[in-house]
Formats: C-alpha cells, sequence, structure tokens
C-alpha cells in the first residue's frame, strides 16, 4: 500500500492512521456534487485519471450527502472554514473517500492528493493489476501562496500544443496554478497578431541553433486556454518587451529605427536588440498585440517583460514600460513584468517578477512597500533550465548549478531584504528553452525540481523540511516511471 504520508506539495496537515484502509473496486463510484456542474467536471477528470489503469468502469453520480460513502464522494458541504476557496479535507476510512471543499478548485487540488495515495499503477494508461488500496487518514490543506507557477519559454525552442498541455497536466499534479508563457524573443515570435501576419512568418522560421519554428494561432491558443482552466491553472502570455524584440524587429521592418529589418536571429546571447521607441508604428503595434493577447487570455494576468532591454536608452524604457503598463490596464488585465519594470511609474495592481540573485533590491522593495506583489523566481533557486550537475549536458549555468536541494531549501517569504512575506505572492519556476529541444529534456530539467519549487509555493513554512521532501519526492519516481517522464536521477534522493 503506498504510504499515507509521502503527498508533495506537503499537506498542512496530514494524520495517517494505518489501521484502515479504503480498496477501489469495480463496484466504486465517484460521488460529485449534486447540482454544481463544475465539481462533475472534477468527477470526470478523476474518472479519466483511474479508468485507463484499474479497467473498473467508476461511473460518476451525483450525491447531497455531505457524509456520503461507500465511493470516492467530491463533496461542496463540510470543508473547515480554514481551507479557504483552494483548499480541502480529505478523509480516507474503510467506508471509503470523501473529499470535502468550499469550491471546485479545492476539491480538484484533494483529487492531486488522492492520486497520490493510490499505487503508483494508477498513473498507467493501460490496466494493471492492482489492489487498489488506499491508506487511511486525514488531510486538511490549503495553499500558503495564491500563485503557483511554472514559465516555458516557446521563443527559443518552440514547443506544440499537445506538448504544452501535457505540461499543464504535470503542474495540475503538483498543485501549481499558473503557467506563464514566454511567447516571443530575439529568436521567435509565437502567437499569431491579426494584421502583423509577418510575425508569425518571418517570426515564427525557426529558433535558437536553426531549429524548427512555429507559433500558436489565435484558436490554438484560446484552445491552450481553455485546457488550462480545465486544470484550474491560469495561462499568463508574456510579450517581452522593449527589448529581447530581434523577433519581431526581423518581421517588420517600420519597428526599426533605421527602417531595414535585421536578421532571423539563431544564437542565445541577450540584450541587443530594442524595439525603437521613438518611431511611430511602435506604438500602434504595441497597443494591437496587446489588445489581441488580452482578447485571447481569460486570465487577469498579461506580462510585458522588461528584462534585459540594454539597448534601449534608458529614460526611453521608462517611458515606453509606464505605457505598455497602462495600455495592459487598457485592455482590462493585471500587468505583470521583470523586476526591472519597478523602476518605471507602476500601475495600480502591477506584479513584479523577482528573477536576479542578490538577496537586496531597493527599486524592489520600494515597490513592495507600495502595494506592489513580488512573484519569487531567483535565478539561483527557481531557474530549471540551470544544470542539475556540472555534468549534464543541457541546461545553462550562468546563475550557478542547481541541485533539488538548492531549488528546495529556501523561503520565498524571506529572501528579499525588507520586502516582507505579505507582499509575496508565490513562486513561479522558469524553465529557459536555449539549451532545451525536446519533451525529454524539459522532462529532464523540470523533474525532480518542478515539484520542491511546488512545495514551496503551496505547503507552509512551519512544515519546510528537506529530509521530509526527500523522502516524500523519492516516493513520486515510480510514478512519473509509470506517466513516461524521464526525470533527473538526483543523487541526493532516496529513489525506491
Ligand atoms: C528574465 C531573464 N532574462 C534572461 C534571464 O532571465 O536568463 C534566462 C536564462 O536562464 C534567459 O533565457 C533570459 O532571456
Amino acid at each position: 500500500t503506498q504510504a499515507f504520508s509521502t503527498v508533495v506539495p506537503r499537506p498542512a496537515t496530514v494524520t495517517a492512521n494505518p489501521a484502515v484502509s479504503y480498496t477501489v473496486t469495480a463496484s466504486t463510484p465517484i460521488y460529485t456534487w449534486a447540482g454544481n456542474a463544475a465539481a462533475g467536471a472534477v468527477g470526470t477528470y478523476l474518472a479519466g485519471i483511474l479508468r485507463p489503469s484499474t479497467g473498473f468502469p467508476l461511473t460518476v453520480t451525483t450525491t447531497s450527502d455531505a457524509n456520503q460513502s461507500g465511493g470516492i464522494a467530491l463533496v461542496l458541504s463540510g470543508a473547515p472554514a480554514s481551507v479557504g476557496a483552494n483548499g480541502y479535507q480529505l478523509d480516507v476510512t474503510a467506508g471509503g473517500v470523501v473529499i470535502r471543499a468550499q469550491q471546485p478548485a479545492g476539491l480538484f487540488a484533494g483529487v492531486q492528493s488522492l492520486r497520490q495515495i493510490m499505487p503508483p499503477q494508477i498513473e498507467a494508461r493501460a490496466v494493471q493489476a492492482g489492489p487498489w488500496v488506499i491508506p487511511g487518514g486525514q488531510m486538511i490543506d490549503q495553499p500558503r501562496y495564491a500563485y503557483r507557477a511554472a514559465m516555458l519559454d516557446v521563443a527559443r525552442h518552440f514547443f506544440t500544443v499537445d506538448q504544452v498541455k501535457r505540461y499543464i497536466d504535470q503542474l495540475a499534479l503538483y498543485k501549481m496554478n499558473h503557467l506563464h508563457l514566454h511567447l516571443t524573443d530575439d529568436q521567435g515570435w509565437r502567437i499569431e497578431i491579426a494584421g502583423y501576419p509577418n510575425l508569425t512568418g518571418t517570426g515564427a522560421g525557426t529558433s535558437a541553433g536553426g531549429w524548427s519554428g512555429g507559433y500558436y494561432t489565435q484558436a490554438q491558443f484560446r484552445d491552450l486556454v481553455a485546457y488550462a482552466n480545465s486544470r484550474y491553472v491560469t495561462i499568463v502570455p508574456e510579450i517581452d518587451m522593449p527589448g529581447h524584440t530581434n523577433a519581431a524587429l526581423a518581421s517588420h521592418a517600420p519597428l526599426n529605427c533605421d527602417g531595414v529589418a535585421p536578421a532571423p536571429y539563431t544564437g542565445t546571447a541577450v540584450g541587443f536588440s530594442s524595439l525603437c521607441l521613438t518611431d511611430p508604428d511602435t506604438r500602434p503595434f504595441v497597443d494591437e498585440v496587446i489588445r489581441q493577447l488580452a482578447g485571447m487570455t481569460t486570465g487577469p494576468y498579461l506580462h510585458i517583460g522588461g528584462d534585459e532591454a540594454h539597448s534601449t536608452p534608458h529614460e526611453q524604457f521608462l517611458e515606453f514600460v509606464t505605457g505598455a503598463q497602462q495600455t495592459v490596464v487598457k485592455y482590462g488585465k493585471t500587468p505583470v513584468g521583470w523586476n526591472e519594470i519597478s523602476a518605471s511609474t507602476l500601475q495600480p495592481g502591477a506584479v513584479l517578477q523577482y528573477w536576479n540573485t542578490p538577496t537586496s533590491n531597493a527599486s524592489v522593495a520600494a515597490a513592495a512597500a507600495a502595494g506592489h506583489g513580488i512573484i519569487m523566481s531567483p535565478a539561483n533557486r527557481a531557474y530549471i533550465d540551470l544544470k542539475h550537475t556540472a555534468t549534464n549536458v543541457i541546461g545553462l549555468t550562468w546563475a550557478g548549478i542547481t541541485n533539488v536541494q538548492r531549488a528546495y531549501d529556501w523561503n520565498p517569504g524571506a529572501t528579499l531584504e525588507n520586502v516582507p512575506d505579505s507582499a509575496i505572492r508565490g513562486v513561479e519556476a522558469a524553465l529557459w528553452t536555449e539549451s532545451v529541444t525536446s519533451q525529454q529534456d524539459v522532462d529532464y530539467l523540470a523533474f525532480p525540481r518542478l515539484p520542491a519549487l511546488a512545495e514551496l509555493g503551496w505547503s507552509p513554512w512551519s512544515t519546510h523540511d528537506w529530509a521530509s521532501f526527500r523522502t516524500r519526492l523519492a516516493a513520486q519516481g515510480p510514478r512519473w516511471d509509470q506517466m513516461g517522464i524521464r526525470y533527473h536521477h538526483s543523487t541526493e534522493i532516496p529513489w525506491p
């Protein structure tokens, strides 16, 4: 039987009851809360996970009984107030499983914990022998931070809709609830913008290293947004500006100060490109891009980049970034930017993403003091594009080598001087793809560090403990084997 206390992220309170267990059988139903379609969808999602590996019907039916026994019950009643909108209470007794929440999002989170206390074979896509014994116990659980995210850079190398959906499913398993898509950079523009067809002509024609290009049509992007929403993941699209813009400049000559489009770029340098901020074509371009992207995005955030604008005159940079934030607000979204935008006139609600390595930054601290939220992605902790070990082939090294313990053993709420935990919105694991050209590369770099950052975003600091985490992480290995995730077998982890 899978141990009860192996869940990642660690639930806030976990009480194993080894005296009891519940076995899922061919007659086990899934009950969902009557009258709530979203709860029903969570039940159908759970059935989609359990049916292929058990071969059981696992019929989904409704109940109005907050103490429904005799199966796996997902109920929107009886959850303690402490779990809030995104938490849950999970009880496994001899009589069955009951997940209680205040909102469907909490049921979805509870389902992820339920998956992890079932045998690893539950994640197989072909029928397995069983038995499907679930150990007894109780969890009462809720997230520490509201923003628990991963970033996938689809500009340096392009990843298909299906590959991104697979990543979304992996994020959901670890209760991450935002996926930041880095859609544009020097090497590629990956989102269709009506009226500027060459952005996804020349702009999407190649990638770092000269590999094949690609892009999302607006319909495909909307499909990704809908898929993410069905996994309680919010897409955060990024148009990186005014630097990191060679793909746009190569696609649309008027955006260049001299009116001459540069060649597409397949290298991996940064900081050499800039939109021409004195050019009258730039503002309408930026306005149209933000307008269309906001129209495709159901989530509240639109990321305007702002990093490494080393080729942009500083005063022009400040004025541009202030204007870009105002445009995002005009189209109904909340602006997010890399921490360099803190020097601009931050718009109400604007959120900063901290990526630098120093533990102090006066401009960011001032922004936090003014009430702006901070997302923590310090490169020497949260950049899962860096190598795991010095001998790794793929991965970068500019901010060091990040093994699992370095990714895990830090407190996002107590990292930046004069930035209190109350200013921290959450954590984001950033996967840049200069050296990443395949699904396997993504798996190898993301696992096992992504779950480490997921635990930092979800679990209370009071339970933060490397010795406990490394043993719980070890129990995830057999699950990843079943899921076909080709993870890095870090020597820090006692894999079974
Ligand atoms: C915000 C930020 N800008 C740079 C930096 O992070 O490092 C990344 C590689 O780790 C690189 O791809 C990116 O363009």
